[in-house]
């Protein structure tokens, strides 16, 4: 293959942390070539004991750093938009952290911007589908034994969420990671989300809505649920089990070590996510990077970015007025595939 990939990283907080730690000892074929962040002090702080890395406070300036082929986006959902067609203006290769954009119109604009190009340059991070229990359950669905899907039941719970987050926030921050899975998984659109609060939990920051019930409709009538619960106080758990007509499967119960004591065995429960989906990351960046150097894009698109923003708007909107709302998408350039390729 090629030369080394020399790669802009945008963000240096957690996820560009850990993702600069991946790039630079576990993926080979890479190098972090340059780093954005308004915080210097932290990015300075992050490279640390790495060579060839030049910190900047501007994203713009770390992609016209020498050495840059690639971009990694770890920076805040409302900063990818700007980022995103920085990077295509430059024909550089993305990895885009989820949220590709938060609100559906700046990702119409990324997605009309990518077509306008006439070929993938981005990747999405939606890291589950780079996950071993989901890439077996995945396998399941399709190779159709099951029979047709007819319902998936989603858990998706945090120890505690991050100073700032609010109600909207459990839907397009975290729910966002199970619309991906559902699509792909189904291999369908989804078409409309209705979203049910229980009492919230006194566990949970005064005013939040947690935890949240979300269920969405396919474009074939499957059913979605979803409980969505960020403070839960006791682990990272991350479950979907699909029920088909012949059969159903469950995963999301196998990420753990049962360690036993005199007297009894526990079972642990990861805190977060940078543990329970830590190969899924590294599985991801290594398929970016080796795919990028061969001069192809894989992975979720620029479009899966998009409908995911749709669906997490109208989540949004459900969760505001307590009523089932629809998902209206923009029709699909022929430059992607269909959900679930
Ligand atoms: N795939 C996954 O499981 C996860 C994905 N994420 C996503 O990763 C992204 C970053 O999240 P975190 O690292 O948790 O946030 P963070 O708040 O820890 O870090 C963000 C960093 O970006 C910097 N920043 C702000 N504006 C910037 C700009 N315009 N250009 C470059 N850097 C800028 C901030 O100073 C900060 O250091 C978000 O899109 C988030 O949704 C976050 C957690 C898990
Ligand atoms: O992407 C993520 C966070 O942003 C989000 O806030 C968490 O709920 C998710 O579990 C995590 O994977």
């Amino acid at each position: 293959m090629g030369e080394v990939l020399g790669v802009a990283v945008l963000g240096a907080g957690h996820m560009g942390a850990d993702h600069i730690r991946r790039l630079a000892h576990l993926v080979s074929g890479a190098r972090v070539a340059a780093v954005a962040d308004p915080d210097t002090e932290r990015a300075q702080e992050v490279v640390a004991g790495l060579d060839g890395v030049s910190v900047h406070a501007e994203a713009a300036a770390a992609l016209d750093a020498p050495g840059v082929g690639a971009v990694l986006i770890a920076s805040p959902g409302p900063a990818h938009e700007e980022a995103l067609l920085a990077a295509f203006d430059r024909g550089l290769p993305v990895l885009c952290e989820k949220p590709m954009v938060p609100d559906s119109t700046g990702a119409l604009r990324v997605l009309e911007a990518e077509a306008r190009l006439g070929r993938r340059l981005a990747q999405i991070g939606f890291m589950r589908r780079y996950d071993a229990e989901y890439q077996r359950l995945k396998s399941l669905l399709d190779g159709g034994g099951l029979g047709r899907p007819l319902m998936l039941h989603c858990t998706h719970r945090n120890v505690s969420s991050p100073p700032g987050f609010t109600s909207a926030m459990l839907i397009d921050s975290s729910v966002s990671h199970e619309i991906d899975a559902a699509r792909w998984l189904l291999g369908q659109e989804l078409t409309a989300v209705t979203v049910l609060r229980p009492a919230s939990s006194s566990g949970a920051p005064q005013g939040l809505a947690d935890p949240q019930f979300v269920v969405f409709e396919t474009e074939r009538g499957a059913l979605v649920d979803v409980e969505v619960f960020v403070n839960c106080g006791f682990g990272y758990q991350v479950r979907c089990e699909a029920v088909c007509e012949a059969g159903s499967a469950r995963i999301g119960d196998e990420h753990t070590m049962v360690v036993t004591t005199r007297g009894g065995a526990r079972e642990d429960v990861a805190q977060d996510y940078l543990v329970r989906f830590a190969d899924a990351y590294d599985r991801e960046l290594r398929a970016w990077v080796d795919a990028t150097r061969r001069g192809r894009v894989t992975g979720p698109s620029v479009w899966d970015g998009y409908a995911a923003s749709v669906v997490a708007e109208a989540g949004v909107r459900a969760l505001e007025t307590g009523r089932r709302t629809t998902v209206e998408l923009a029709p699909r350039p022929g430059l992607y595939a269909t959900p679930g390729r």
